[in-house]
């Protein structure tokens, strides 16, 4: 009988089979899209991936595979090909941008959740990355504003905790456009500087964000006390100080790792599936392809005439423009006054999309185009066979 060892090398060999394989599917997704280049097709095709999910959960049956694991596992491919074909059609229509040797700003040190959606933005080629972190938001947005780096990634929402209010408020007045849209799974881990036990942690590091987010598991160690941080990395930063058996910092895993610390725990966060969103904001705009998936952020300002954001939003409904997020924030200075911030998935340039854009900026007290981005939201429909 093979040794466990010897098992375990023959999954390394199958493992490393399916890796050529998932890169010889991206491969040919460029030549895909290359293709729908030529004949201005749209990169997305949601027919085509619920037929090869339906082919697929088929083939897979005999085999012993559920139609569930297979979806599961193409929905994750099929999201990898289309984000891959729309960053080459961008790329092919904003060349100027190129994905290499950039400057980036984010909050906090090198670790910081922010840092990690920054080097997923830009690739994994870090060596001719400039990563600036910052100590604010507000500095993420002088670095950019300033030309001192190309790029901000600004977290913008989270599955659990919500919207981050102060990154909202400071787009209301900076020139920077949207740029791209990510979304960063968060893992929020329990990391310590030594070796100790959970009942031994007497005070535990961390943003305010991370700290909100874990409440349910800190709920049932009422005994620890909260000290909140500027970042992530600051939190882990004081712990591998403190070098105690008694303080915890919340951070990421890859965070934990980049300043040695040990992970005690993992999946502290209150929903399991914990995701935050990222906007990246540039001085210039980018032009995205009327083949690709786009999103528009635009902030307003309704009249205090009663129904009037109703009109606003009517105005959407009218021109056929789906609105994926609505955001409402008071305005400094004008307590009685909201801002609206809102996400549609429509391309600026799209005809609809100026025509509604004409109609608000008569029917509404101001308008502001924060960008228009390609989406992230390119989850694979599923075939009815996994149902
Ligand atoms: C690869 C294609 O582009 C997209 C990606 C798909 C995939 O990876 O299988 C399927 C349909 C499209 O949304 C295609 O159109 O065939």
């Amino acid at each position: 009988m093979a040794t466990l060892d010897e098992i375990r090398q023959s999954i390394n060999e199958i493992d490393t089979q399916l890796l050529t394989l998932f890169a010889k599917r991206r491969a040919i997704s460029i030549e895909v899209a290359k293709n729908k280049l030529l004949s201005q097709r749209p990169i997305r095709d949601q027919h085509r991936e619920q037929e090869l999910l339906a082919y697929l959960s088929q083939v897979g049956r005999p085999m012993g595979l559920s139609a569930h694991f297979i979806q599961r596992i193409f929905q994750l491919i099929i999201e990898d090909s289309v984000l891959t074909q729309q960053d080459f059609i961008q790329q092919q229509i904003n060349p100027e941008v190129p994905k290499s040797n950039n400057s980036v700003a984010y909050l906090g040190p090198l670790g910081s959740y922010s840092s990690l959606a920054a080097r997923k933005f830009l690739g994994r080629e870090v060596s001719d990355i400039k990563e600036v972190g910052c100590s604010s938001f507000n500095q993420v947005f002088q670095e950019v504003e300033s030309g001192n780096c190309r790029y901000g990634v600004l977290p913008i929402e989270n599955m659990t905790s919500g919207s981050i209010n102060e990154v909202y408020d400071l787009m209301q007045q900076t020139s920077l456009s949207i740029v791209a849209e990510l979304t960063y799974p968060i893992d929020h881990c329990l990391l310590t500087a030594v070796e100790t036990d959970i009942n031994d942690i007497e005070v535990i590091y961390g943003h305010p964000q991370p700290i909100t987010q874990s409440s349910h598991y800190l709920e049932k160690h009422p005994h620890i006390r909260k000290v909140f941080c500027d970042s992530s990395s600051a939190a882990m930063l004081k712990v591998k100080e403190l070098a105690s058996p008694n303080a915890a910092a919340i951070g990421s895993a890859e965070g934990g790792e980049i300043y040695g610390l040990i992970k005690l725990a993992s999946g502290l966060a209150n929903q399991p599936d914990n995701c935050t969103r990222f906007w990246v904001v540039a001085r210039e705009p980018v032009q995205v392809s009327p083949l690709v998936p786009a999103k528009t952020t635009f902030i307003m300002s309704t009249t205090q005439k009663t129904g009037s954001l109703v009109e606003a939003l009517l105005i959407l409904r009218n021109h056929n423009i789906n609105m994926t997020k609505l955001e409402s924030r008071p305005i400094p200075g004008n307590p009685w006054e909201e801002m609206f911030y809102v996400d549609v998935a429509a391309n600026l340039e799209n005809e609809e999309m100026q025509a509604a854009i004409n109609e608000l900026k008569s029917a509404i007290r101001y308008i502001k185009i924060l960008g228009c981005y390609p989406s992230e939201d390119v989850h694979p429909v599923t075939s009815p066979t996994a149902e």
